[in-house]
């Protein structure tokens, strides 16, 4: 079977332009130090997250082959229709540092909220002969674009729904299962819902994504990072006809007699489903349950979503009941709860919550699914992802590199070479080698084909983690 995206082969991972590089830099360069950053976007900061994968997938260990470099002289002589590929540097690397890429990666650890416009990790080669290879791997380095944006948007939505929490609930306790993760199928490949599938995980512990699981056990060392319920889908409703909805829920209830439970209940009607079936003809099913700690979660899955769930709650809550929590505001029992899992980003969190409080509904009584916005719904613009140089040593004078397009100032780069250092709490990328290396808090997590600096997952959690929930529960 071919490796994902069609190759493992290091040096047929880059942009086809890259290859004809070495010959464009001036003679007697002998560095190349550039660095990737958000340039600013849809949020005001960035949660770090995935470069770990990336290195340890694709950089680590003796990755240039002999083999590899006969396959890629091949590919590029017959893809460019003349030799451009610069085998005698690929040779080097082979003979001098034994198919260990001579680069160095400084980055802020895994987890770290950085306000945009910041240096987040920097890459330089550390062979003088080897210049070429740092903006060689900007193509594969910038994808971690992906995971970072995920993450970032994920816990935007964590903020968002902690607030309300706040607000109106007892306690953030349920905050971690709070937004469930649907995206697998939404996601573009296998490899690309394991990365995002992570990065939702590195907020929240509720999934579907169980590619993301997998992602977090093999590159973060965490063996299993998200946890889900039996549920129904449409076909385990529908496959017991029209009329058999009563039949299809009472089977959910009798199969899974104790623990939570999720059931979509719009197949046909859902007002009669919540009031007839739900509310009247197993409402004693529904009840019993509760001594064995079983929950039924409702899901609707179609409508405008901040009337479909206000309108649930209502119906059962007149149906089963309901308790005011401590902020004043209704809640279920404790066995009844609703999953909304439709219609759920970022930009439509905000009007489910506020028309639930507008009713007097405790958001704790709602869990969230996300699929197309949480995993796929992104960009590299979304956070204007960017990797440029910003220093170089050429006939061994030091000369800080910018871009500053008066067709865009937004795209200027940085200068020099940088370090990010909290200033008065907050943290500041210093430019032009004007920074304090004690006070650098970039970590070298790659040297010279070696993983420096291997992040757990509960590591990253802790540096991801929101205000709110630290202020809570001082360490
Ligand atoms: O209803 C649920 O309750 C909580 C457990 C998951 C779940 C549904 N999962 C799902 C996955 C992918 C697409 C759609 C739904």
């Amino acid at each position: 079977a071919y490796p994902a995206g069609g190759t493992e082969n290091i040096i047929l991972l880059t942009d086809s332009y890259k290859v004809t590089h070495h010959f464009q830099y001036p003679d007697n360069t002998s560095t190349v130090c550039s660095y990737f950053e958000s340039r600013g976007g849809k949020f005001p900061s960035t949660v770090f997250f995935g470069l770990q994968y990336l290195l340890k997938r694709f950089l680590c260990g003796p990755v240039v082959t002999k083999e590899k470099i006969k396959e890629a002289k091949e590919l590029y002589e017959a893809h460019f229709s003349q030799d451009v590929f610069n085998e005698e540097g690929w040779n080097y690397i082979l003979e001098h540092h034994k198919g260990y890429l001579p680069m160095r990666i400084k980055a802020v650890p895994e987890g770290t909220v950085v306000p945009v416009k910041n240096v987040l990790f920097t890459v330089e080669n550390t062979d003088p002969k080897c210049f070429w290879l740092t903006n060689y791997f900007e193509t594969l380095l910038v994808q971690a674009w992906y995971p970072m944006t995920v993450a970032t948007n994920s816990r935007f939505m964590k903020e968002i729904i902690a607030k309300c929490l706040d607000e109106t609930a007892d306690s953030l306790l349920g905050l971690p299962f709070k937004l469930h993760d649907f995206g697998f199928r939404g996601s573009t490949s296998v490899e690309a819902a394991g990365i995002g599938g992570a990065a939702h995980l590195v907020n929240f512990k509720g999934t579907d994504t169980i590619a993301g699981i997998c992602m977090a056990r093999n590159y973060y060392h965490c063996p299993v990072a998200g946890f889900s319920i039996p549920a129904a889908e449409h076909s385990t409703i529908t496959t017991w006809g029209r009329n058999g909805e009563y039949e299809a829920f009472k089977n959910m209830l009798t199969k899974f007699p104790t623990g939570i439970i999720a059931v979509v209940s719009d197949s046909y009607d859902l007002w009669n489903a919540c009031e007839h079936v739900w509310g009247e003809q197993l409402k004693e099913l529904v009840v019993s349950r509760e001594e064995s700690g079983g929950t039924l979660v409702v899901r609707p899955d179609s409508g405008h979503p901040p009337d479909i769930v206000v309108k649930v709650l209502d119906i059962l809550g007149q149906k089963f009941g309901t308790s005011t929590n401590t902020k004043g505001f209704k809640m279920l029992p404790s066995y009844l709860r609703v999953i909304q899992g439709d219609g759920i980003s970022y930009e439509t969190l905000g009007a489910i919550l506020d028309n639930m409080k507008k009713h007097g509904w405790s958001s704790e009584n709602l869990t969230f699914g996300s699929g197309g916005a949480l995993l796929q719904r992104l960009d590299r613009d979304t956070q204007k992802c960017a990797y440029k140089c910003s220093y170089a040593i050429i006939d061994g004078k030091e000369v800080n590199v910018f871009k500053q397009p008066i067709t865009d100032l937004g795209k200027k780069s940085k200068k020099g070479r940088l370090t990010l250092e909290y200033q008065d709490g907050k943290l500041a990328t210093v430019e032009e080698g004007k920074g304090d290396p004690k006070k650098d808090i970039l970590v070298t997590v790659y040297e010279n084909g070696k993983l420096l600096r291997d992040y757990t997952f509960d590591e990253v959690r802790q540096n991801a983690e929101i205000d709110l929930v630290k202020k809570k529960s001082p360490a």
